[in-house]
C-alpha cells in the first residue's frame, strides 16, 4: 500500500477570527453577485486544500470533516489527480464524446464494469452530476421495461432537477415552491431502525412491497431507486435484510433495482460500494462525488441488456464524461487502490465509532450513532425521547466551525451531524477533529 503524503501541513491553525478579513470582503462581493439561494456551510473562503485540511484566504487552516459532501475521498489535490488533469488539459479540454470520442471515457467505463458489484456483463454512460446520473438511470429503466412508475423511499435524496426532486423526500430546502414535479413517483416507508422501533429489515421490506403491490401494482413499476445508506436524509443504514429483500422482489417482478451510490460510493463506507456490505447486486448503480477526486463526473453502470436497449443517441449530453474529468477519475481510482482507501475508511469508522459510542453513554441527547466506514452520523434528540433537536445540532456544528473544524449536518429533521472526512486524513488530524467535535457535544448537550 502506498503511504499517503501531503503537500500542505496537516494542522489546525486559526490566525484570525472566522471569517477573517479577506473572507468578509468576499462575502460582501458575493452578496452583490451570487444568488441568495445558494447557501454555504462555512463562512470562510477556500484558498488551498490538501489531505484533511482546507486553508482559507486569511491563512487559517481548518480540519475538513465534510470532503465537499463526500467528494474528495482522495483529498482535494491528490498528486496523481493533479498530474492527470494537467496532462489532459494541456492536450484538450473537450471534443464531446458524442462528436469525437476519446479513450479515457472507455477506460473509465471499463473500470466501472470491474469495480461495481456483480460479475455480469455491464455497460456504462458518463455524465456530470449525480442528479443527471439518476435521471438517466430512470430513463433506461422506463424504456427497458416499458413501464412508468418509480418507487423511492422516505428520507431519500436524489438531486435537484425536476425528476430527482420528485424522488427526493424533504421539501425544504430542496423542493419547496419548485413544483409541479414529475409524475409517476411513489414513496414507500424506509427501514430507519432508530425511528421505526428497530423493525426487522425483512419485515420492513415486506411492508414496503405490500404497499407497492396494493397502491401501484408490480407490473406498473419500472424501477425501485434507493440509497444503500441514505445520505442527506440522515445517514440512515437500513436494517439487515431490507435491501436484499427489495432486490429479490424486484428481480421476481421485472422491476429494475437502482442503487444510488452517489454519496456512498468509491470506498466511502469501507467497501468500494455500499451494496457490497450485504452482497447486493443492483441492476443499475448511479455514481458521482468520490469518482473523480473532485472533478465533476457521474456515471450509471448497469446490466448490458438494460443499457443497450436504448436506441442510438438516446443517452448522452454535451459534457458527459468530459476528458479532463475522466483523466481525474482514472487517477482517483488508482489512488483509492494505491492507498487501499476502503480499508482506510473502515479504520476511520472504527476510530470514530469508538469515540461516539463512548460519548453516547454519557450524553442522552445523542439518540443514535450509526453509519459504515467513514460515513458516520450522530442523531440528536431531546433526552429520553426521539424528538429531533435541530437547534442543538446546529449549535454543535457552529462550535466546531469556531474551533476550526468543518462539519456538515443533515437529516429530514435537521438533527444529524455527519462525519465525512477525506479518506486520506491522517490519524492525528482525525483524532484532533474528533476531540473538537466530542468536546463541543459535551459542552453544549449537557
Ligand atoms: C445519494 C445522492 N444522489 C444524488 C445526488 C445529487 O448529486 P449532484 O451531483 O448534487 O446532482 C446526491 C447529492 N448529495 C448532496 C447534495 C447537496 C445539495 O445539493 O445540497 C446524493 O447524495
Amino acid at each position: 500500500m502506498t503511504e499517503i503524503s501531503y503537500r500542505l501541513p496537516q494542522r489546525r491553525v486559526l490566525s484570525t477570527a472566522l471569517p477573517g478579513p479577506r473572507s468578509q470582503e468576499l462575502a460582501a462581493r458575493r452578496k452583490a453577485a451570487v444568488a441568495a439561494g445558494v447557501g454555504s456551510t462555512a463562512p470562510v473562503y477556500a484558498a488551498d486544500a490538501d489531505g484533511g485540511v482546507i486553508v482559507d484566504v486569511d491563512g487559517n487552516s481548518l480540519i475538513d470533516l465534510a470532503a465537499g459532501i463526500a467528494v474528495t475521498n482522495v483529498g482535494a489535490s491528490h498528486p496523481k489527480v493533479v498530474a492527470a488533469v494537467r496532462d489532459q488539459i494541456e492536450r484538450f479540454a473537450h471534443t464531446c464524446f458524442m462528436v469525437t470520442p476519446y479513450e479515457a471515457y472507455i477506460q473509465v467505463c471499463e473500470e466501472l464494469s470491474a469495480l461495481t458489484p456483480g460479475d455480469h456483463e455491464k455497460r456504462s454512460v458518463l455524465f456530470n452530476s449525480g442528479a443527471e446520473a439518476v435521471e438517466n438511470a430512470i430513463k433506461v429503466a422506463r424504456l427497458a421495461t416499458g413501464r412508468t412508475a418509480v418507487v423511492a423511499f422516505d428520507h431519500a435524496y436524489h438531486g435537484r432537477t425536476n425528476l430527482t426532486m420528485a424522488l427526493t423526500a424533504k421539501s425544504m430546502p430542496y423542493k419547496s415552491h419548485f413544483g409541479p414535479f414529475a409524475p409517476e413517483v411513489y414513496r414507500m416507508p424506509m427501514s430507519y431502525p432508530f425511528r421505526d422501533g428497530g423493525l426487522d429489515g425483512v419485515a420492513a421490506a415486506r411492508e414496503a412491497i405490500s404497499r407497492i403491490e396494493k397502491q401501484i401494482g408490480a407490473d406498473s413499476v419500472a424501477a425501485i431507486i434507493i440509497e444503500p445508506i441514505q445520505g442527506e436524509g440522515g445517514f440512515i443504514v437500513p436494517a439487515a435484510g431490507f435491501l436484499p429483500t427489495l432486490v429479490e422482489w424486484a428481480r421476481a417482478n421485472g422491476v429494475v433495482f437502482i442503487a444510488d451510490e452517489v454519496q456512498t460510493g468509491f470506498a466511502r463506507t469501507g467497501e468500494w460500494f455500499a451494496c457490497d456490505h450485504e452482497g447486493v447486486v443492483p441492476d443499475i448503480i448511479t455514481m458521482a462525488k468520490g469518482i473523480a477526486g473532485g472533478m465533476p463526473l457521474s456515471a450509471i453502470t448497469g446490466r448490458a441488456d438494460l443499457l443497450d436497449a436504448v436506441h442510438a443517441g438516446g443517452l448522452g449530453g454535451t459534457y458527459g464524461g468530459n476528458p479532463v474529468a475522466c483523466a481525474a477519475a482514472l487517477a482517483a481510482i488508482e489512488a483509492i487502490r494505491d492507498h487501499d482507501l476502503p480499508a482506510r475508511a473502515k479504520h476511520i469508522g472504527e476510530v470514530a465509532m469508538a469515540r461516539f459510542t463512548a460519548l453516547a453513554q454519557e450524553i442522552p441527547a445523542i439518540g443514535d450513532v450509526r453509519g459504515r466506514g467513514a460515513m458516520l452520523a450522530l442523531e440528536f434528540v431531546r433526552p429520553g425521547t426521539t424528538e429531533p433537536d435541530a437547534a442543538l445540532t446546529a449549535a454543535i456544528a457552529k462550535r466546531c466551525l469556531e474551533q476550526g473544524v468543518i462539519t456538515l449536518t443533515c437529516g429530514t429533521f435537521g438533527n444529524v451531524i455527519r462525519l465525512l472526512p477525506p479518506l486520506v486524513i491522517s490519524d492525528e488530524l482525525l483524532d484532533e477533529a474528533l476531540t473538537v467535535l466530542c468536546t463541543a457535544i459535551g459542552d453544549l448537550a449537557n
